[in-house]
């Protein structure tokens, strides 16, 4: 779905930005009138949206409905229109199509958590965790550089989608990304989702990559930490649920530059809770915050000396119904009005990990957005 234009921009900030969202959405969707054709997920009213990671982050957290949305699902195309009820009916509106701007080429250093400082915390999280303060932390640091002036994104995009067709490509308010697992999913009352937790680089032959991708689904470790996400995934789930199963074993997901342990949930929804609800219960998973999640936010916030924005919060859309598709913003940047780039990268510490691969799997998450900008 691509989005042009923009009829409404709501903003929330603060621990209760996802609930305040999720309220002033459905009284959007009740006011408006909504006439739709053709009745597959993404058609009809439509906002964008992406939350911040944390309650007192100073990025806020924002729901986008475009003026005009040009969709395709399966073998549908669709266009929507959107307008406020106190202005007039331009049903002959043309969407003018510009070509896209000059390629450009830019490199990402090092931002306010250099990798010696990313080792370091590492080292003090394994620490707190044989100390018995917690199970797991997900720590992360970023890059930082500057696009030139009038720098199209689109090109960037257009990387990321064809380089990446199995994740959720994604461009919302200047948060660029293309992630491999989902917060939540729901369609008509069937909720979905893709829990990772755990990951391996890719071999650099065929044999060595199948080695690295058995090695990943026999090792414990991983399998441990696995299990731990999935079972968190289905307990925040379960209420809201009449069932819910999840896929017998976890598979690995081959991605371009690694492989993750993976595990598809669904169920049926059993209240009237929309996917904003779902994500405001389930965010931060313990893939992007850690175990307990009170201790694990609190962490985060004392070790990782800069804001994460947007980084590992919800993105996505959501219907007039409150159906929607929520995929967890990882493999991203944020580009701000100003031009600076910063793109987010960790990954989940446990009493065995080892800093300097936990350093290495950070440059192997960088990958993508550091090949679709460079
Ligand atoms: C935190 C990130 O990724 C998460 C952490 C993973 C891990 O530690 O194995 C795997 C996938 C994601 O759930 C990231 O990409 O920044």
């Amino acid at each position: 779905m691509v989005g042009i234009g923009e009829v409404l921009r709501l903003e929330f900030t603060g621990p209760d930005r996802m609930r305040e969202a999720a309220a002033f959405w459905r009284r959007i969707a009740e006011a408006a009138t909504v006439s739709d054709a053709v009745g597959v997920p993404g058609s009809g009213l439509v906002a964008f949206g992406t939350f911040a990671f944390s309650g007192v982050s100073g990025m806020p957290s924002t729901l986008i409905v475009p003026r005009t949305i040009v969709g395709r699902r399966g073998s549908h195309t669709f266009v929507t229109r959107i307008r406020r009820a106190d202005e007039p009916d331009d049903a002959a509106r043309l969407v003018p199509s510009r070509r896209f701007g000059d390629e450009f080429r830019i490199s990402l250093g090092a931002g306010a958590e250099t990798a010696d400082g990313f080792v370091h915390h590492v080292e003090q999280a394994v620490e707190r965790i044989a100390h018995g303060d917690l199970s797991k932390v997900v720590l992360a640091r970023e890059l930082t550089g500057r696009i030139p002036q009038g720098a199209d994104l689109r090109r960037v995009l257009t990387d990321l989608a064809l380089g990446y067709p199995d994740c959720w490509t994604f461009s919302v308010d200047g948060l660029v990304g293309s992630s491999p697992e989902t917060l939540v999913r729901v369609e008509d009352r069937t909720v979905g989702a893709r829990v990772l937790a755990g990951t391996a680089s890719r071999g650099t032959n065929a044999d060595t990559d199948q080695k690295a991708a058995l090695a990943l689904v026999t090792s414990s470790k991983d399998q441990d930490e696995h299990q731990f996400a999935v079972r968190s995934a289905v307990e925040t789930l379960t209420p809201f649920t009449r069932h819910l199963s999840t896929s017998e074993v976890p598979f690995a997901l081959k991605l371009p530059n690694l492989w993750h342990l993976a595990t598809d949930l669904e169920g049926g929804l059993a209240g009237d809770a929309s996917s904003i609800d779902l994500i405001d219960a389930m965010h931060p998973t313990a893939a992007v915050a850690g175990a307990p999640r009170a201790e694990a936010v609190e962490l985060i916030a004392e070790l990782e000396p800069f804001d994460r924005g947007r980084y590992a919060g919800p993105v996505g859309w959501v219907d007039a119904a409150g159906d929607g598709e929520w995929a967890i913003a990882l493999r991203c940047a944020q580009v701000a009005p100003s031009g600076t780039v910063t793109a987010y990268a960790g990954c989940g510490i446990v009493l065995d990990s080892d800093p300097a691969a936990e350093l290495a799997e950070t440059r192997m998450k960088f990958r993508p957005i550091v090949e679709a900008f460079g």
